[in-house]
């Protein structure tokens, strides 16, 4: 029997089955009886790259197993009348905000056109995108993939990435073969249950995955057919979606507990079974499963959590930077009052970062450790955290203040963010609790009581709609001698009187990069607390006292892929301290480690992917 008589024979058989029974839901696409099938010579993403014969979201569950598609696509199949509708509606909606308004469709368009080149040619987008970094890493990255991943069913056109679903239990092992590279070197994967500031977004966060790994494309230069954005659909919780004839993730509630923690583990698994070397980066995991997930994987994984670990690294730079600001030494740290709005897992990050540097700082004992903890104000949506609090969260618990010292400082349980910044009046004002415009006029009024010569104002909320505060609002209202730093990106602000007040970007693309890039090429088997640690240090020490002076704490994003290659090199050079480095590819682990600071920096730069075509030659098989 010839090759395509046993495929016609095999399809045969099949489209009965798929004709029969409804395998996966209602929605399969059913092949029609009577049609004659197409034989096809290709599998996998060369189909779906095929504008002959890809169907996208419309493959059938058993037409993806047959044709190695499974994990490529989101998990919700579609029928052909439903993609019509999903692409219509999303059409519509662009002329009605073309109509409506200026500023957010023009940055979505924007992102439509440089996917559109991301899918055509990789070396291109990438050479657009670090030729021009400051112009489109918004567009890519935060604040616009937040829209992106808000839209992401009306804008899917290609898949990219990887979807891992909880109806893929049992499979994952064998789907990961499903991707066409046999080297990875970086994952980025979410659950998409906290996308930035928009909460649970579902499958649709996979677009921040893929935000993420092209900044470790554009800053890192990690090879991009090295890279793969993972989403990990285990339902979702936000109703919108879950009533959404058009979502295109499962449409059942979030699996929970052991469930839960059984897909992940399965996850990890397969694909460190596959990829022994890659490196997993967590993204925008619910709070509630974020700490627990780092515990659980960070001793026996190449991972780490970008929100967490990530965020800390570059609060506390920024947190040094401001005492720096102020022309007072590093050393003063300790002293400094901080009020932390949030205490999710950024927040949380950032709390225990920030007291473990001072507690080192006051000679690293326990009584130094103690002593930090009464340099913190932790603010939530209840209100100040005291050890009064029925409910606490056992990674917030640490920061709840004492009743007595509450009492001594006209505080007390609950109270609001307001009065805490009138009675602590603090050196630094962080925010990460999400909610736009939380410090309010009232607020910053009570910032101008501040003991700082310079009070910090961080409003670190992601994308820029949910930052506590403008740079206007800030600047106006406190007054021009702050220093001011935001998650998502904002214009310097005109003070009038010929200076500019300069608004930095605390973001953790500053560290995430460089944190990956150099435990690549450490060769590390873990991502250990000092190697964030001398990733941040190296953020922290970056910038010029000149420029410090001035209130610029954070480089430009302009700057970003030399920012990297230093923070890659503190990465490496703590690695080979702590004698973890065992080398990468012809690097041996002994070499690595006789190299001075200067080889250690040249081997980072030999090393990072630069979008310049290479030669092709055909070679048949
Ligand atoms: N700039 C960065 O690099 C960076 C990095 C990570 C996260 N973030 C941002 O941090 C934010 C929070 O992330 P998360 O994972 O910690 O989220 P989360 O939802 O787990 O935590 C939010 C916290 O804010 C608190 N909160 C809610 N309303 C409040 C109010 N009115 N006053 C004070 N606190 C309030 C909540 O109680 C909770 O503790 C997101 O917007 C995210 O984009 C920024
Ligand atoms: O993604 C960002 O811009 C920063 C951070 O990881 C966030 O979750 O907000
Ligand atoms: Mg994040």
């Amino acid at each position: 029997m010839s090759l395509s008589s046993v495929l016609l024979k095999r399809l045969q058989i099949q489209r009965r089955i798929i004709a029969a029974v409804n395998v996966h839901g209602t929605r399969s696409f059913t092949t029609t009886e009577g049609h004659r099938p197409t034989i096809v010579h290709k599998r996998s993403l060369d189909i779906l790259h095929d504008p002959w014969f890809n169907k996208g979201t419309a493959f059938s569950m058993t037409e993806r197993d047959r044709l190695d598609l499974r994990g490529l696509l989101p998990p919700n199949v579609m029928t052909s009348e439903q993609q019509i509708e999903r692409f219509m509606a999303d059409l519509k909606r662009l002329q009605l905000s073309a109509r409506d308004g200026p500023s957010d469709p023009n940055n979505l368009a924007k992102w439509r056109i440089l996917n559109r080149l991301h899918d055509r040619n990789e070396t291109m987008y990438y050479k657009v995108l670090i030729d021009n970094i400051e112009e489109y890493a918004p567009v890519v990255y935060t604040p616009t993939v937040g829209l992106v991943c808000q839209n992401y069913s009306g804008l899917f056109r290609r898949p990219r990435g990887m979807y891992f679903s909880a109806e893929d239990r049992g499979e994952m092992m064998s789907m990961v073969y499903n991707w066409p590279a046999d080297q990875v070197d970086m994952i980025v994967v979410t659950d998409g249950s906290r996308i930035l500031g928009l909460g649970d977004l579902g499958v649709q966060g996979i677009g921040i995955a893929i935000g993420k790994l092209d900044l470790y494309v554009a800053a890192a230069g990690i090879n991009p057919q090295r890279v793969l954005p993972v989403m990990i659909d285990v339902g979702t919780n936000n109703e919108k979606l879950l009533k959404d004839p058009l979502y295109l993730g499962l449409q059942e509630h979030r699996l929970d507990g052991e469930e839960y923690l059984a897909v992940i583990d399965e996850f990890m698994e397969a694909v460190f079974t596959r990829w022994p070397n890659v490196i997993v980066q967590f993204e925008d995991f619910q709070t509630k499963w974020a700490f627990k997930l780092l515990q659980r994987y960070r001793n026996d994984y190449r991972m780490f959590n970008d929100d967490v670990q990530g965020t800390a690294g570059v609060a506390l730079a920024g947190l040094l930077g401001a005492v720096r600001a102020q022309g007072r030494p590093m050393i003063d740290f300790p002293k400094m009052k901080i009020v932390v709005a949030g205490a999710g897992s950024a927040g949380i990050g950032v709390l225990n970062a920030a007291r473990k540097t001072m507690a080192r700082m006051l000679g690293d004992t326990e009584v130094a450790f103690e002593s930090a903890r009464s340099q913190f104000w932790v603010v939530d949506a209840n209100g100040l955290l005291t050890e009064e609090r029925r409910i606490i969260d056992p990674d917030a618990r640490p920061f709840a203040r004492k009743v007595k010292e509450t009492e001594r400082q006209g505080l007390r349980e609950g109270a609001k963010l307001v009065e805490v910044v009138q009675q602590v009046k603090p050196d630094v004002l962080l925010g990460l609790s999400a909610v736009g415009g939380l410090f309010s006029k009232e607020v910053l009024e009570a910032l101008k009581g501040s003991t700082s010569t310079k009070p910090a104002i961080f409003p670190m909320s992601n994308p820029t709609k949910n930052a506590e505060c403008t740079p206007e609002d800030a600047f106006s209202i406190v007054g021009d001698n702050i220093i001011f730093a935001s998650g998502s990106p904002f214009a310097n602000v005109d003070l009038g009187n010929g200076h500019l007040g300069h608004c930095n970007q605390a973001n953790n693309m500053f560290l995430f990069p460089g944190i990956g890039l150099g435990t690549l090429l450490s060769g590390s088997r873990i991502v250990s607390d000092g190697m964030l640690q001398a990733a941040a240090e190296c953020l922290a020490a970056y910038m010029t006292e000149e420029e410090v002076l001035q209130g610029i704490i954070y480089p430009s994003i302009s700057r970003i892929r030399d920012i990297t290659k230093e923070v890659a090199a503190a990465v490496i050079k703590e690695a080979i301290e702590e004698d973890l480095a065992e080398g990468y590819r012809e690097m041996d682990g002994r070499e690595l480690k006789k190299f001075n600071e200067e080889e250690i920096k040249s081997f980072v730069k030999n090393n990072m992917w630069s979008p310049e075509y290479p030669t092709l030659v055909y070679h048949k098989d």
